[in-house]
């Protein structure tokens, strides 16, 4: 059976007067990479511990595996791995201990020594968890959600705070999850992330869904690619808007950076190198800049900073 790993439906959530979750409907598919996206207080993190049953749906209904996150509970626990934004550790316990008291709630976990190397852990055994570095917490975090081998998992903004090593690190982790078949939703603010591990993307705002696609699809929807051309400054770009399609635009955004914006597509590529060859003008450099998942973000939820 291909039962959905997540379904959220019609969810709505509220502290006191203010919405956080506002109808919101949304599905995970099992086996996928699904990251969760949004501006500071989109809902995200209320939406995920909703599905890890730490809240109750006010309104709507969610299922994880097929069960109920509250009611379901005791069931869902050994299948279900949480990596929570902060917290969930007892701060005077050591690291290692920890994990192995973890493991051991499970009937078949990872073996907590390789799992201690892999997330570059192996030196902090006698270190009190308060004295950890963020970054180490955050680490420590991953191996407890991962340890018991979960179905399921969610990660609520895994990479935040960590260095570009132990980033890689946690990359690495998930794609072998998603290689095992182990269904992963993480949220997080690293649109590199996204691109490089996600395979199914859900856009937030105000507690609402406002895009959902794979990257590609995302990036690619009723986009325009730029081309950016570097040549010579100030020159008189008016014949070369002439020789393109209508619509087209050429600006020269700062001395010698010319950027043409339109319907990029081979056969504009020829028109402006040809262009550029009839004036004589040597270029130094031109290259299509593809539309990234950031400036997809960006024109979704606008630039002003969220409160
Ligand atoms: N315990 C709470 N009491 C009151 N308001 C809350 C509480 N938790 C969250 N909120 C509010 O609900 C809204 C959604 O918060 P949430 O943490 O779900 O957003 P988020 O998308 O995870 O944000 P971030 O990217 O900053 O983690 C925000 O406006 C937040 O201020």
């Amino acid at each position: 059976m291909n039962s959905l790993a997540v379904e959220v439906a019609g969810l709505v959530m509220r502290y006191g007067e203010a919405t956080a979750v506002d109808g919101l409907s949304l599905a995970v598919e099992p086996g996928t990479v699904t990251a969760v996206l949004g501006p500071n207080g989109a809902g995200k993190t209320t939406t995920i511990e909703t599905c890890e049953g730490y809240r109750r749906p006010q309104t709507g209904t969610v299922r994880v595996l097929g069960l109920d996150p509250v009611r379901d509970a005791v069931q869902l626990r050994p299948r279900v791995g949480v990596m929570l934004q902060s917290g969930g550790a007892w701060s005077a316990s050591y690291p290692h201990e920890m994990l192995r008291y973890v493991a051991r709630l499970y009937a078949d976990p990872l073996d907590v020594d390789a799992l201690i190397d892999r997330l570059g852990l192996g030196g902090i055994g006698r270190t009190p968890y308060r004295r950890l570095s963020g970054g180490q917490q955050q680490r420590l975090a991953l191996a407890t959600a991962l340890v018991g081998r979960p179905e399921l998992v969610f990660l609520d903004e895994p990479t935040a705070g960590l260095d570009p090593q132990a980033r890689r690190a946690t990359w690495e982790l998930v794609e072998e999850l998603r290689a095992s078949g182990v269904t992963v939703v993480l949220t997080t603010h690293f649109m590199d992330e996204v691109e490089r591990l996600a395979d199914w993307v859900h856009v937030l705002d105000h507690g609402r869904l406002i895009a959902s696609g794979s990257p590609k699809s995302l990036t690619s929807d009723g986009a325009e690619n730029t081309l950016r051309v570097d040549g010579p400054a100030g020159i008189d770009v008016s014949g070369l808007i002439a020789a393109l399609p209508a619509g087209t635009q050429v600006v020269e955004q700062t001395p010698g950076q010319y950027l043409v914006s339109g319907a990029i597509d081979a056969a504009l590529l020829h028109a402006v190198t040809g262009w550029f060859a009839a004036e004589g003008v040597l270029l130094d450099g031109i290259g299509v800049r593809r539309r990234t998942l950031e400036d997809v973000f960006l024109d979704l939820t606008g630039r002003e900073l969220r409160s």
